[in-house]
């Protein structure tokens, strides 16, 4: 199929990033002066919060204060995650311009990360469908552990193509493949990919890549030379997974930025800026900064 001439970039850090942050709660200024510089960086899709129970999420739990003072900029496309209709509703009161779902390609995970089956969480999932729909608010859909699971191991990607179509056939425009634990190789990214996009038009696939096993951006490579236009990633690499003991965040951002404008395909992100904002937040957070990009260009904090 070839390279895609331009990607968009899906910013994760203010949620996938933050949310598994040990210690104390994040102060919400961080969180929106995070929002805000990405934004000026030119990222035009940011995801910027979770609606989810702050008993299960404690990071979240001002994600109505994060929307609330987010200086917003024409053309962002300010998204969050809902997990239920309650979830929903929260976030369509803060204004979100998008919502996520999320589910998972293995039962144990589904389980662990919601509290229910997989078939449970599609069930959960329509009257949020329902009520987006009325407010004419788009949905994305995630599934995870795409490409492994830390319970169950390898996952057949018939199994991925069966849940990202039912998220896509109740009508949710993208759909996010997650490889959470980031255990992938980029052969098995290109067999989950095929296995998928028998079922979901590739234009409407994303890939969400962890870098655990540091394969994120071979995997990368592998699947935007299928078509894939679309590459969620966090600045500096924050985030974890808490079901995973030892798992990394996203792909760092400006790693992948680097690779894209390697491969001359456009994004409108500025590379020296984004470097910037992935120090100032590892400062604000005392963190090592997990950017090869970030480390070479900037120092490290
Ligand atoms: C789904 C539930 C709520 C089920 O949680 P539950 O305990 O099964 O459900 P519940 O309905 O009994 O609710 C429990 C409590 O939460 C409250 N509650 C219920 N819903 C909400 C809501 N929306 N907002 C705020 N509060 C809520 C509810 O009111 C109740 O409060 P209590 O009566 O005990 O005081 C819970 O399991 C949950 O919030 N899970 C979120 C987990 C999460 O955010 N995980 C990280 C997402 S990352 C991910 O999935 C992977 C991804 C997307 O990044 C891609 C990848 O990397 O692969």
């Amino acid at each position: 199929m070839g390279f895609p001439r331009q990607v968009r970039l899906v910013e994760m850090s203010p949620r996938d990033g933050l949310q598994n942050e040990p210690g104390p709660v994040i102060a919400t200024a961080i969180k929106t002066g995070l929002i805000d510089r990405l934004a000026d960086c030119g990222l035009r899709h940011i995801e910027s919060a979770s609606f989810v129970s702050p008993k299960w999420v404690p990071q979240m739990g001002d994600a109505a204060e994060v929307m609330a003072g987010i200086n917003r900029q024409a053309g962002v496309r300010y998204s969050v995650l809902t997990p239920n209709l309650r979830g929903f509703e929260g976030a369509q009161a803060a204004g979100v311009d998008e919502v996520a779902v999320f589910a998972a390609a293995s039962e144990s995970f589904s389980q662990k990360n919601i509290n229910c089956s997989i078939a449970e969480s599609l069930e959960r999932f329509l009257p949020v469908m329902e009520a987006a729909g009325k407010h004419r608010i788009p949905v994305r859909g995630y599934v995870s552990t795409v490409m492994g699971c830390p319970y169950e191991g390898d996952i057949d990607p018939q199994q991925v193509a069966t849940v990202a179509k039912a998220l896509y056939d109740m009508g949710c425009h993208e759909i996010s493949l997650g490889d959470t634990i980031g255990v992938g190789t980029p052969l098995k990214a290109k067999r989950m990919l095929e296995a998928v996009a028998a079922h979901v038009p590739m234009a409407n696939l994303a890939a969400h890549f962890h870098d655990t096993y540091g394969q994120a951006l071979a995997n990368l490579y592998a699947v935007l030379e299928e078509g894939v236009a679309v590459i969620d990633a966090s600045v500096a690499g924050l985030g974890g997974c808490p079901y995973a003991k030892g798992a990394s965040g996203n792909v760092a951002t400006e790693d992948v930025l680097y690779l894209l404008n390697g491969l001359g395909i456009e994004t409108g992100v500025d590379l020296d800026q984004l470097v910037a904002t992935g120090h100032w937040i590892c400062g604000q957070l005392n963190r090592h900064n997990g950017s090869k990009v970030g480390q070479a260009l900037g120092g490290n904090c």
